[in-house]
C-alpha cells in the first residue's frame, strides 16, 4: 500500500492498522442503514455518569520541564468532557500520555479498571481509545472512503491468501468494511466526498473525515485535539452538533479546544489545566465564573473570529 500524504500530513498516521486492503474501494448504491453498520460489535453502555477512564496523579516530565503535574480526574461514561488551559498548560500532553505516545514518570491510566500505561498504540485503539490530531493526518492520495476503511478494526481482515484468492469471505469482509466506511462517512456529513482523494476535500471536511476514521476503530472514548482549529463560525456550530450527536450516540468524548464559545457551548463538564496542574473541573456555567479560570485563562481578552481583540 502506498503511504501518500499531503503537505500537512506525516507518511503513516500512527493510529492506522495499515495491513488493511483497500486496493479498489467503490461505492456501492445500494447502502444498508446506519446504525447497522457504524459499530455492529460496539457495546453501548447505558451506564451513563460512570467513570470510563481515570487519570489518577499523571505526570509527565521533559527533562527539567514538568509538563503534568500529578494531574487527577475522571472521564465519565457518555460525557463530553473538554479539557483546557491556556497554550502549554499540558492538554496535548495529557493526550499523549493517554495514548501511549508519552510515558508518564509517575501516576496511572485506567479504562474500566484495566491500566492503559506501558501498551503499545495499537493495544490502546483496541482498548477503546481513538483520537485526533492537532494536524491533520490522512493519507492525501487516497479517497475519503478509503481513508476510513483503513481505519477499520483488524477483525475484518482476511488471512493473506484470502485476499490474494479474493475468497468469499473475503469478498463479503471487504464489503462489510467499504459498507461501514460509507455509513460513517455519511454519519459525519461528507458521503458526497467519498471517492474524492482526501488532499482535495475542503479543510472543514478532512476534519471530519479524521473524525470519521476515528470512529471506525469502534472507540469507547473518543479525544478531539482542537477539532475546530480554523474553522469559521457556521463551520464551528456545525461541528458542535456533530460532537453532540456523537455523544448521543453512545460515545464518550474528550475535547481539547481553543474556541471558549464552543467549548462553553458543548461541554458537559470541563478540566482546567494551567502549568500542567489542574486548577478546575466543573460544569461549564461555574467554569466561567470560576475565579482561578478567570486569573488564569478566561480573563484573557478573547479574541473575535475576525480577529479583533
Ligand atoms: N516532546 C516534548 N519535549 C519537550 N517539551 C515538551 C514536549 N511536548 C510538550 N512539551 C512542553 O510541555 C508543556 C506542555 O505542552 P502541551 O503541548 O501539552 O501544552 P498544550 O496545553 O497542549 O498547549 P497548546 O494549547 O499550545 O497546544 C509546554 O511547555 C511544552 O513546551
Amino acid at each position: 500500500m502506498t503511504d501518500s500524504t499531503n503537505d500537512q500530513t506525516p507518511p503513516v498516521p500512527a493510529d492506522v492498522d495499515a495491513d488493511v486492503d483497500v486496493d479498489v474501494v467503490t461505492v456501492p448504491d445500494d447502502l444498508p442503514d446506519i446504525a447497522e453498520v457504524v459499530a455492529p460489535d460496539r457495546e453501548i453502555s447505558v451506564a451513563v455518569g460512570e467513570p470510563l477512564v481515570r487519570l489518577d496523579e499523571l505526570t509527565v516530565e521533559f527533562g527539567g520541564l514538568t509538563a503534568l503535574d500529578h494531574v487527577t480526574f475522571d472521564i465519565r461514561r457518555g460525557e463530553i468532557l473538554g479539557l483546557i488551559g491556556p497554550n502549554g498548560a499540558g492538554k496535548t500532553t495529557c493526550f499523549n500520555a493517554m495514548t501511549g505516545v508519552y510515558k508518564p514518570s509517575h501516576g496511572t491510566v485506567t479504562m474500566e479498571g484495566a491500566s492503559l500505561l506501558g501498551k503499545k498504540k495499537h493495544a490502546i485503539t483496541r482498548a477503546g481509545v481513538a483520537r485526533t490530531f492537532q494536524n491533520i493526518r490522512l493519507f492525501g492520495e487516497m479517497t475519503a472512503l478509503e481513508n476510513v476503511v483503513v481505519g477499520l478494526d483488524a477483525r475484518h481482515r482476511t488471512s493473506v491468501p484470502g485476499a490474494i484468492f479474493r475468497t468469499p469471505r473475503h469478498l463479503r469482509e471487504e464489503r462489510e468494511s467499504i459498507d461501514r466506511g460509507m455509513a460513517l462517512l455519511e454519519f459525519v456529513g461528507i458521503a458526497d466526498k467519498a471517492t474524492a482523494p482526501s488532499r482535495s476535500l475542503p479543510y472543514g471536511y478532512q476534519r471530519r473525515l479524521e473524525i470519521a476514521r476515528a470512529l471506525a476503530t469502534e472507540p469507547k472514548l473518543l479525544c478531539l485535539d482542537e477539532p475546530a482549529a480554523g474553522f469559521n463560525p457556521a463551520e464551528k456550530q456545525e461541528l458542535m452538533q456533530l460532537i453532540r450527536t456523537i455523544r448521543d450516540d453512545g460515545y464518550t468524548v474528550l475535547l481539547i479546544e481553543h474556541d471558549m464559545k464552543l467549548v462553553m457551548g458543548v461541554t458537559d463538564r470541563i478540566v482546567v489545566l494551567e502549568f500542567g496542574r489542574k486548577i478546575a473541573d466543573d460544569v461549564p456555567v461555574k467554569i466561567q465564573q470560576d475565579p482561578a479560570v478567570i486569573a488564569a485563562y478566561l480573563g484573557v481578552e478573547e479574541e473575535d473570529d475576525d480577529g479583533a481583540a
